[in-house]
């Protein structure tokens, strides 16, 4: 088996050897059980903060996972390697033509492993049922306003009422509890964000902000010009009293705020923080991620990424799974303490930017 190339820029501390232990382990002391799949690195919105005004260059069909190959590696995660969740992300997992049938296979061979989706909601309100019937657990859908020409501006594309609709839609296919992602930027959202809020309570919806990292395949991002946990804490502070949840967060990305109007006893909901670049969660990081093209990157900022679909593809004996799933441990192995580094500094003078962006990666 080839060694796991270590990128200098990598950072995770060399020469220990991978102890013999079952699981997907590092050389922090982290142990990954939260597995992140990436259906396709494809998109029909271009969000600024992921995306190009013209798309990217998609991958041919013949590079993705299949949907047999896809099955196989979750089998082995769950099966093999302590795997206890399952998050199926993108680019837009809703625009993979066998997505029911995907999930519905992960079903029938996992019964009880906890199947969520991450979806912008596009096209959702037809699907959610099926999706449902197939065995979805729950799932997250991004909107990061309910004004239809700030949407236009974020994401370059008119479809804030299929957003709606397909929320409405998994609500009722009881694809609950349902978490709304939102992205602020500055000059376009960030004065919706306690009219965010207050929609998602009403609804029993968990809103959840998460701060822009520099994932954006135009490269944009600053630390200046980004909006932090603080500012979106103030920005709420005028409507809403945040306390924090008492309950644990558990590696979560998000932390967890109740919420209140002031001087009220009675709790609205929750509200959720994801601070990946002010107030970083590497310590606790629980994920492994596996690309559309079947790669694991131990660590979302990762610049190196271990190929497991062409292990895959020479045969399908016991001994390749044995293969594959060695190869899977070394790359999460060589997992960074933080952010694709040795520290965690996302905007320090030092921090290299993936070549890939979010939606190439899987978000
Ligand atoms: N820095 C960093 N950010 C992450 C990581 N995982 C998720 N995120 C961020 O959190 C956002 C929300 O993720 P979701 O896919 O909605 O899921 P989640 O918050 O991990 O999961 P649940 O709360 O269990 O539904 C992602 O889009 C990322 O921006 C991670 O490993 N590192
Ligand atoms: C990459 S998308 C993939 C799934 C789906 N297309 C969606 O938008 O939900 C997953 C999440 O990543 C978030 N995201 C994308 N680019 C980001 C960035 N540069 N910083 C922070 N979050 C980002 C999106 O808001 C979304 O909630
Ligand atoms: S954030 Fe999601 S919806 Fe927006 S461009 Fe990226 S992959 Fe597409
Ligand atoms: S940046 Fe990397 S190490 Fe930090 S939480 Fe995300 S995936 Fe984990």
């Amino acid at each position: 088996m080839p060694a796991v190339p270590a990128a200098a820029h990598d950072a995770a501390p060399s020469g220990a050897p991978r102890p013999a232990t079952a699981g997907l382990v590092d050389q922090f002391g982290r142990t990954a059980s939260d597995m992140r799949l990436s259906l396709t690195d494809k998109c029909n919105l271009r969000c600024h903060y992921c995306m190009p005004e013209d798309g990217l260059e998609w991958l041919k069909k013949s590079k993705l996972l299949t949907a047999g190959e896809i099955v196989r590696l979750v089998g082995l995660g769950v099966d093999r390697l302590g795997v206890r969740e399952l998050r199926l992300t993108g680019g837009e997992p809703l625009v993979r033509a066998d997505l029911v049938e995907i999930i519905a296979a992960l079903r029938r061979n996992h019964p009880s492993l906890p199947i969520s989706l991450t979806t912008n909601g596009v096209g959702l309100a037809r699907k959610a049922q099926a999706l449902a019937d197939a065995g979805l657990t729950r799932l997250n859908v991004s909107m990061d306003t309910l004004h239809h020409d700030a949407f236009f501006q974020l994401t370059r594309r008119p479809f804030l009422d299929q957003v709606l609709a397909g929320i409405e839609a998994a609500a009722a296919a009881g694809l609950g509890p349902i978490k709304v992602n939102a992205v602020l930027m500055r000059g376009v959202n960030e004065g919706h964000a306690a009219e965010l809020l207050g929609w998602c309570l009403e609804r029993g919806y968990e809103l959840r902000f998460i701060e822009q990292m520099p994932l954006d395949a135009d490269h944009g991002w600053t630390r200046d010009g980004m909006i932090t946990a603080a500012e979106i804490r103030g920005l709420l502070a005028g409507d809403f009293e945040l306390s924090p949840d008492p309950r644990s967060r558990d590696g979560a990305p998000a932390e967890r705020f109740e919420v209140r109007h002031h001087g009220s006893g009675e709790l609205l909901g929750t509200v959720g923080v994801i601070a990946s670049v002010t107030e970083p969660f590497c310590a606790d990081c629980r994920r492994t991620r596996i690309t559309a093209e079947g790669k694991v990157m131990s660590c979302l900022f990762s610049r190196t990424e271990i190929d497991l679909l062409e292990l895959l593809r020479v045969g399908d004996s016991p001994a390749d799974d044995n293969a594959v799933a060695a190869r899977w441990q070394d790359a999460m192995w060589a997992k960074p303490r933080a952010h694709g580094m040795g520290h965690p500094g996302l905007g320090d003078a030092d921090f290299v930017q993936p070549e890939r962006s979010m939606s190439a990666i899987g978000g």
